[in-house]
C-alpha cells in the first residue's frame, strides 16, 4: 500500500536557497500553506507567493542573532505528531497546532566555513542547531512527515505533489537520507572539536558503487567514497572497459601511489599489490618499456599506473599486453581510442594525486590510525645519506640508488629491490625473512643483478642479506641501518668493496 500523505502544510528553512522559488511556486500552486524562517520567507515573499513567517506561528521573535528561530513547541509538535495516533491528533487540536506534512531544510555551511580559514568563533556560529533539530524530528516521524534536505530532491517533491503526496516507502527513504546528512554534519563538527586532541575520529562514507564481489567471488562488496577527503582513485572516471573489481581498486591504488613517488615520467605495474616493475624514463612509453621488461611474466594481467598523460605510443604498447587496468591523470588525443579498443581493459582517469594525511586499517574490535608514510623524510633525501663503506657513488649510480629507494616503498615488506638505469630489474617481496627477499630479487633479476644497485626497506638483521646481493654482483646498497649487527652488515660490504649508504629512515609497507 502506497499510504500517500497529501501535502497541505510545509515548513521551509534553508541556508542554500538554490531552486527555492521554483519549489515554493510549485507548492503554493498546489495549495500548500508555506511556513518559513527569516531570509527564506523573505525570498518566498519576494517571489510574490503567500508565506507565514515562523514568528507568526510561534508568537516569539527570531532571537539571539538567529540562534533561536524554530526551536519552539509549535514548530516541533507540528513535526513530531504521529498522526496514526488519535491521541496525538487530539492533543494538536487542543493546542491549536497544525501538523506539517513536509519539511524542507538544509543546514548552515559548517564545513565550508572551516575550509575558508574562518576564526573559531565564526566556525562555531555556523554550527546549525535548529535545522538538525527539525530534520531529526521530521525524519523520526516519517510515518507522518516527509523531509527533504537537498535542492537536488526538489524535483521529487514536485512529482510527489502530482502523485498525491509521498508514499510511506518514500518518506522512510527520505528519513534515511536526512539522518545520514545529519550524521555527516555531526561528524564534521566533532572532528573539528577534536582537531588538537585527536580523541575522536569519524568518517561518514557514501556508497558510490556496488561491486560484483570482493576479494573472492563469495564476498559481497561495494565502494564507498569519503566526501570529506580529497578526491582520489575512488572518484576516478572510467573511460572504458569492464566494471572495476575490488582487487582492481586495491592494485590500482597501490600503483597510483607508486607512480606518484616520482616526478619524472613514471610507470608502475602492480599485481596483488606488489610491483612487477617500476621505471622512470624519457617519456611514459619509455618508462613503460623499462617497467615491463623487469618481469614480463608477472606483468601479464597487471594494473598499470602512469603519473603523466598517456601518449598514443604508450597506449599502443599497453594494448599489446594483457592488462587489467590503466590509470592516469590524463590521456593525449587518440590514446583512449587505442585503449578502449580492448574491450576488457579498464581505463581510468583519476584526479590529481593528493597523499592522505592519515591512513587507517581495520583490526578486530577497532581501527588502527597512523600518519601516512610519505617519501619526504630527511632520510629520503640522498643529500642526508651516510656513506658507510666503499667510495662515493657516481652521479649515475646515485640516481639509481635514489630511484631504488623510492621504488622499494611500493614493495610489501620484507622488501629488496634491484635497479639499473632508472628501472627495477629484480623485486623480492613479502617474505618473512629478509634473506629470502634477497634470493627472490636476485633470482628474478638473473644476469641483470650484476652491476645493479639494491635498496632494502628496512635494516639487514644479519650479514647474509648483503652477502647474497654482493655475490650476485650488486655494486651499491641503500638501507636504513639501525640493526644491532650493523657492524657485521657493513663489514660484509666493506670486504667486497661495495658502496653502502644508510638513510636512517624505514619504509615498511604491510
Ligand atoms: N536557530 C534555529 O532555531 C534555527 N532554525 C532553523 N535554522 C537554520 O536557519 C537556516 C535558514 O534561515 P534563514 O531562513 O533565515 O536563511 C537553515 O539553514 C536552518 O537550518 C536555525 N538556525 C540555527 O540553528
Amino acid at each position: 500500500m502506497a499510504n500517500r500523505r497529501p501535502i497541505r502544510r510545509a515548513l521551509i528553512s534553508v541556508y542554500d536557497k538554490t531552486g527555492l522559488e521554483d519549489l515554493a511556486r510549485a507548492l503554493a500552486g498546489a495549495g500548500v500553506e508555506l511556513v518559513s524562517t527569516g531570509s527564506t520567507a523573505a525570498r518566498i515573499e519576494a517571489a510574490g507567493l503567500p508565506v507565514t513567517k515562523v514568528e507568526q506561528l510561534t508568537g516569539f521573535p527570531e532571537t539571539l542573532d538567529g540562534r533561536v528561530k524554530t526551536l519552539h513547541p509549535r514548530v516541533h509538535a507540528g513535526l513530531l505528531a504521529d498522526l496514526r495516533l488519535e491521541t496525538h491528533a487530539a492533543q494538536l487540536a487542543e493546542l491549536s497546532i497544525e501538523p506539517f506534512e513536509l519539511l524542507v531544510s538544509n543546514l548552515y555551511p559548517f564545513t565550508d566555513t572551516v575550509a575558508s580559514g574562518a576564526s573559531d568563533d565564526e566556525c562555531v556560529e555556523q554550527i546549525d542547531i535548529g535545522g538538525p533539530a527539525m530534520v531529526r524530528a521530521a525524519a523520526k516521524n516519517f510515518p507522518s512527515v516527509a523531509v527533504v534536505t537537498s535542492p537536488a530532491s526538489y524535483g521529487d517533491v514536485i512529482a510527489a505533489l502530482a502523485a498525491g503526496g509521498f508514499s510511506l516507502d518514500e518518506r522512510r527513504s527520505l528519513a534515511g537520507v536526512a539522518f545520514a546528512h545529519i550524521a555527516e554534519y555531526d561528524v564534521a563538527v566533532a572532528a573539528w572539536f577534536a582537531r588538537d586532541t585527536s580523541d575522536f575520529s569519524g568518517t561518514a562514507l557514501r556508497r558510490s558503487a556496488t561491486l560484483r564481489y570482493g576479494e573472492n567471488p563469495h564476498q559481497p562488496a561495494a565502494l564507498y567514497v569519503d566526501p570529506a577527503a580529497a578526491p582520489g582513485l575512488a572518484q576516478a572516471e572510467q573511460l572504458g572497459g569492464k566494471e572495476m573489481s575490488y582487487n582492481n581498486y586495491v592494485d590500482a591504488d597501490a600503483a597510483w601511489r607508486a607512480a606518484h613517488d616520482f616526478t619524472e615520467p613514471c610507470v608502475a605495474i602492480i599485481k596483488h599489490a606488489n610491483p612487477c616493475g617500476i621505471a622512470i624514463g624519457a617519456d611514459v612509453a619509455d618508462a613503460h618499456r623499462k617497467a615491463h621488461a623487469c618481469d614480463p611474466v608477472s606483468a601479464f594481467g597487471g594494473v598499470i599506473a602512469v603519473n603523466a598523460p598517456v601518449t598514443v605510443d604508450l597506449a599502443k604498447q599497453i594494448s599489446e599486453i594483457f592488462t587489467e587496468v590503466v590509470v592516469a591523470p590524463a590521456y593525449e588525443e587518440g590514446a583512449v581510442a587505442v585503449l578502449t579498443a580492448k574491450k576488457n581493459l579498464r581505463v581510468l582517469q583519476a584526479p590529481a594525486w593528493t597523499p592522505a594525511a592519515v591512513e587507517s586499517r581495520q583490526v578486530s574490535g577497532g581501527v588502527l590510525v597512523q600518519a601516512a608514510d610519505r617519501i619526504d623524510a630527511a632520510g629520503d633525501d640522498p643529500a642526508n645519506w651516510k656513506l658507510v663503506t666503499g667510495s662515493e657513488a657516481s652521479p649515475e649510480v646515485k640516481r639509481d640508488l635514489e630511484f631504488a629507494w623510492r621504488a622499494v616503498r611500493a614493495v610489501k615488506s620484507n622488501a629488496i629491490l634491484l635497479a639499473s638505469g632508472g628501472a627495477t630489474v629484480g623485486v623480492g617481496m613479502g617474505q618473512v625473512n629478509r634473506v629470502d627477499s634477497v634470493r627472490l630479487a636476485v633470482s628474478r633479476a638473473g644476469d641483470r643483478a650484476a652491476g645493479s644497485v639494491a635498496a632494502s626497506d628496512a635494516f639487514f638483521p644479519f650479514a647474509d642479506g648483503p652477502q647474497g646481493l654482493i655475490e650476485a654482483g650488486v655494486t651499491a646498497i641503500v638501507q636504513p641501518g639501525g640493526s644491532i649487527r650493523d657492524e657485521e652488515v657493513i663489514e660484509a660490504a666493506r670486504a667486497a668493496g661495495v658502496t653502502m649508504y644508510l638513510t636512517g629512515t624505514r619504509h615498511f609497507y604491510h
